[in-house]
């Protein structure tokens, strides 16, 4: 996963990076300080080790169900969602996600105006904590699939 702090006054192409400049990185413990977002990195193909990881994380986040998301140049109103998944939106239950395949962004704005943003690729997970604003999109490869995490009574959620 890369991080980083991203232009408030970013516009154009959400898809693009949208660095300060210079360029500010953060680590995922500087992010886990400031914005209180977790982040793992798995080997998919260590079942075990996924299966141990998602059962912990899915007890501290109390989320029980899940459904698998797929974005791609495939589906029909493409361009309708993605700016939909952009829109900020504050949860009152941590958001838990695992990228499956492709690339996707998560921008998280711990304080107003300031926008970080995690470039997530297959084997991450993060877990987002409630009352966090944030949004999503894709990459310019307009390819990402996700397994997403929430509480079953939660039945209103995006995408
Ligand atoms: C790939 S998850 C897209 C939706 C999303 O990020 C969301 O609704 C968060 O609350």
């Amino acid at each position: 996963m890369q991080i980083w702090t991203m232009d408030p006054y970013a516009c154009g192409d959400k898809r693009l990076p949208h660095h300060i400049f210079p360029p500010k990185r953060l680590t995922p413990d500087q992010l886990t300080t400031k914005a209180g977002v977790m982040c793992y990195k798995i080997d998919m193909e260590d079942t075990m080790n996924l299966k141990k990881r998602l059962s912990r994380v899915k007890a501290a986040s109390n989320v029980n169900s899940s459904d698998v998301l797929a974005i791609s140049e495939a589906l029909n109103g493409l361009s309708g969602m993605l700016e939909e998944l952009y829109e900020p939106v504050i949860r009152d239950t941590d958001w838990v996600v695992l990228i499956t395949d492709g690339m996707c962004y998560f921008d998280v704005e711990p304080l107003e105006d300031e926008w970080i943003r995690l470039q997530c690729e297959k084997g991450d997970l993060v877990v987002i904590p409630k009352g966090l604003t944030h949004r999503f999109t894709v990459t310019p490869q307009n390819y990402v699939q996700v397994q997403r995490f929430f509480h079953k009574r939660h039945d209103a959620f995006r995408g």
